[in-house]
């Protein structure tokens, strides 16, 4: 897409004996394409930094000035963001929103919301990606929204409806998204009356819809909360810019760097997420400690350092759904089998999760089980040396060069990622950060 960074069909990693350093972050998808979208919807400038620069802002950026929008980059890490206060100047608009999640689904509830003539539709596997309890909720409360192709998922054709919401609802268990965007758009819906979303069934990623609250709350609106079964907007509600706005680092990112310093040594910092984080990604550092890395943490960075050997570990991960998968690769290198469980909803993000992580982790020697919505990993005694495909997804390239780390489980071998420019979704420099803690010769 937009990114300028190119990379070959595939890149091998060379064998890496130890990693230490320091990683500045880019900045966090979750916060970078929520501001966005609710300085856009806001009353006055926002000034924006440390934006994510990557395909999935891209594509919020791109639909925004599609929009009607009007917003600009002052310089590397500053963007201005002139909110068109709860309307969209452009009223029909063909809308390619790649493969983010981020901004397919808010975006389909503030269109459908605003009303206009607009279609939405991204890249083959967008396309395979559920969106169906979204649209039933809002055509529920009058809303008009199509599907053009498949019946559940994007593409999508929005028109202009006439809306009564007073109570929704939405099944909370496919994805947190749904919620999410309905939460954002919930206050240009509550004119003369509350509007109350009730979730339907065991809400998935709670965290997310932590992050919306928050974002929320900064952007003026706040939201009434019976616990994570109903959340109520009282009218009169209009986002107000709150001036300016730091996006903290990534944390999800974070987690290929703390989990390289809990394998290879360390200490390795990241910079940019800590203790004050509002991202619940930031909880990956809990599961390295609990497989017995050492872990420090600031108010702005954390630190993970190897103790020997890491445990295996067992628990539920449906808190930190993306981080988790960094898990899947670190238990490569822990003593004894690895469960995550709760974790379904890797099925339906950027390709089928469980599946890949599966194939891709027994092409490395590990024993895998992979359940419905569990996976466990028995590492091998030697990590083998494969090709990794990535499967369009930037976690699987991002988590898998971790497998070129070196330790009692691997002596030297060769790994392959195939196609890695998949990591231009969130996180276009990957490869650098990572080679700048590597150091492939003990000192
Ligand atoms: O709201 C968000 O910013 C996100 C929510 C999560 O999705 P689900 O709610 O579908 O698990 C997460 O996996 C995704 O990367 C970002
Ligand atoms: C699931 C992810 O993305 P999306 O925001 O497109 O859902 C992810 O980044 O791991």
């Amino acid at each position: 897409m937009t990114q300028q960074k190119q990379y070959p069909h595939y890149i091998d990693l060379k064998p890496v004996l130890h990693v230490e350093g320091v990683v500045r972050l880019p900045g966090s998808k979750s916060i970078s394409n929520r501001t966005l979208l609710l300085a856009a919807l806001a009353e006055g400038t926002t000034t924006i930094h440390d934006l994510l620069a990557s395909d999935d802002t891209q594509v919020m950026l791109g639909a925004l000035r599609a929009l009607g929008v009007k917003w600009e980059q002052v310089d590397e890490r500053t963007h201005i963001v002139h909110g068109a206060a709860g309307t969209l100047p452009v009223h029909e608009a063909d809308l390619f929103m790649g493969n983010a999640g981020t901004a397919i689904r808010p975006l389909t509830a503030a269109l459908a919301v605003i009303g206009g003539d607009y279609t939405l539709h991204g890249v083959a596997r967008m396309h395979e990606r559920p969106i169906g309890d979204l649209v039933e909720a809002l055509n529920a409360v009058g809303t008009q929204i199509e599907y053009t192709g498949v019946e559940g998922f994007p593409p999508l054709r929005i028109r202009r409806g006439h809306i009564h919401a007073q109570t929704m609802s939405v099944r909370g268990d496919v994805s947190s998204q749904f919620l999410t965007a309905l939460l954002m758009s919930a206050p240009l819906m509550a004119k003369a009356n509350p509007v109350t979303i009730k979730v339907e069934g065991e809400l998935i990623s709670k965290p997310y819809i932590e992050i919306t609250l928050n974002l929320m709350r900064r952007f003026g609106v706040t939201v009434k909360q019976g616990g994570w079964e109903s959340f109520t907007v009282e009218p009169g509600q209009n986002y107000v810019t709150p001036g300016s706005i730091n996006v903290e680092g990534d944390a999800s990112s974070a987690s290929y760097f703390l989990a390289a310093g809990a394998i290879g040594g360390g200490p390795v910092r990241v910079e940019g997420v800590g203790r004050d984080s509002i991202q619940g990604d930031v909880r990956f550092a809990d599961a390295l400690e609990a497989m017995g890395a050492t872990i420090t943490r600031g108010n702005n960075w954390i630190e993970a350092k190897s103790n020997g050997v890491l445990k295996a570990i067992d628990a539920d991960f449906n808190h930190i759904p993306d981080a988790a998968m960094t898990l899947a690769v670190a238990a490569l290198y822990a003593e004894g089998t690895s469960t995550l469980r709760n974790i379904a909803s890797w099925r339906v993000k950027e390709t089928d999760r469980l599946a890949a992580m599966a194939t891709e982790l027994r092409k490395l020697g590990a024993r895998v089980e992979e359940g419905p919505d569990y996976i466990s990993v028995t590492p091998p005694a030697e990590i083998q040396p494969a090709t990794i495909d990535t499967y369009d997804d930037h976690r699987m390239a991002m988590c898998f060069s971790l497998a070129s780390l070196d330790g009692a489980a691997r002596r030297g071998n060769r790994m392959r990622i195939n196609e890695p420019a998949c990591v231009a979704k969130t996180f276009p420099d990957y490869f650098d950060a990572f080679a700048s803690i590597e150091r492939t010769e003990l000192f």
